[in-house]
């Protein structure tokens, strides 16, 4: 809690939330670091960073990645932690396992509860954003301390060894997030936007406290190329509205519509995959409202199944 009231986007007053994302930077914009901040700035947070690369990128691909020192990296956490403080953390792009090392000691001093950690692999044009040797360190050090991991199909199936024609239904999901919640975190949020051939964008929910109750989020699937950044919207949104005090069901429910309303405006910046438009979730909502309930108006065309 920092002690600041200030106007809320829910409409009135309520006390500011801190957010820090630590992940790399997206010189186009889209994805990463500028993703995560638009994202927190929209859903009425306060947003920090602490960068852990620098990646030269744009619509076509990632022309370049350029990490940072593992002390860089934890000098930075230490100036947000000792100073401002965070009501949740949000990782994304972390690289190698030295700087996942580095990360988990400030962490695990700083008992957080609220981490969000979204196990960034490959970019969507196939470039390596973590080294292949440093996901047994995501998966031995970081996963333990999270509130929720967000991976999409490609990176459970890495996760898992897994090849990726063992998870190509809805129900293979829900057996991969099974096994994912074997590592530790609290919840796993496992994203189908991989998912080929559905008309619908269908992610699983799956909680430590009823490991045999998955929850499925449906969307209707947008036909659009432009989904830079899908990943990363997601998984700030969710650290968002956890800060802001809403429980996981709910959270995971007001990010997959924030993000869908984020998609469904996304357009062709650059002459390959675009961009989403982080602040299309102020059109589709009922704007004439002063009562602004996300829980309603964004969540036009989400739908949560309980599958017990
Ligand atoms: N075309 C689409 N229409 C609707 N929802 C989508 C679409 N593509 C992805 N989503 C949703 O967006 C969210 C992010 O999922 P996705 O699997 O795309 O993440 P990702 O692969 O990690 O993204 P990134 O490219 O940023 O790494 C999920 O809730 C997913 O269901
Ligand atoms: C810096 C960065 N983080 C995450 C992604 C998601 O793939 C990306 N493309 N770039």
């Amino acid at each position: 809690m920092s002690g600041w009231i200030a106007p809320a986007v829910t409409g009135g007053y309520e006390p500011v939330k801190r957010v820090l994302t630590i992940a790399g930077s997206d010189s186009g914009g889209g994805a990463g670091i500028q993703a995560d901040l638009k994202t927190f700035q929209e859903l009425g947070v306060f947003g920090m960073s602490v960068v852990t690369a620098i990646t030269a990128q744009n619509s076509l691909g990632v022309q370049g990645v350029h990490p940072l020192s593992a002390e860089a990296v934890a000098q930075q956490l230490d100036s947000v932690l000792d100073d401002i403080g965070a009501d949740a953390i949000k990782t994304g792009m972390l690289f190698s396992s030295d700087l996942i090392e580095a990360i988990c000691v400030k962490l695990e001093y700083s008992r957080i509860r609220s981490l969000v950690v979204d196990p960034v692999m490959i970019s969507k044009h196939g470039s390596r954003l973590l080294e292949a040797q440093a996901v047994e360190s995501m998966r031995g050090q970081l996963f333990p301390l999270a509130e929720v991991i967000t991976p999409n199909l490609p990176e459970a199936c890495a996760l898992l060894g897994w090849d990726e024609s063992e998870l190509a239904t809805v129900d293979q999901m829900e057996a991969a997030a099974r096994e994912l919640l074997k590592l530790g975190s609290r919840h796993v949020l496992l994203k189908g936007g991989h998912l080929s051939g559905s008309s619908e964008a269908v992610d699983i929910l799956l909680s430590a406290d009823a490991p045999g109750s998955p929850e499925r989020y449906i969307a209707p699937r947008m036909p659009t190329r432009h989904t830079h950044g899908t990943g990363c919207t997601t998984a700030s949104a969710l650290a968002a509205l956890l800060a802001r005090g809403l429980d996981m069901k709910e959270a995971v429910r007001q990010a997959k519509s924030f993000t869908l309303a984020a998609i469904r405006a996304a357009g062709p910046l650059g002459g390959g995959t675009g961009s989403l438009w982080h602040a299309a979730w102020r059109m589709e909502g009922p704007s004439e409202s002063s009562e602004r309930n996300a829980s309603e108006a964004e969540l036009a065309g989400i739908r949560a199944d309980g599958t017990d």
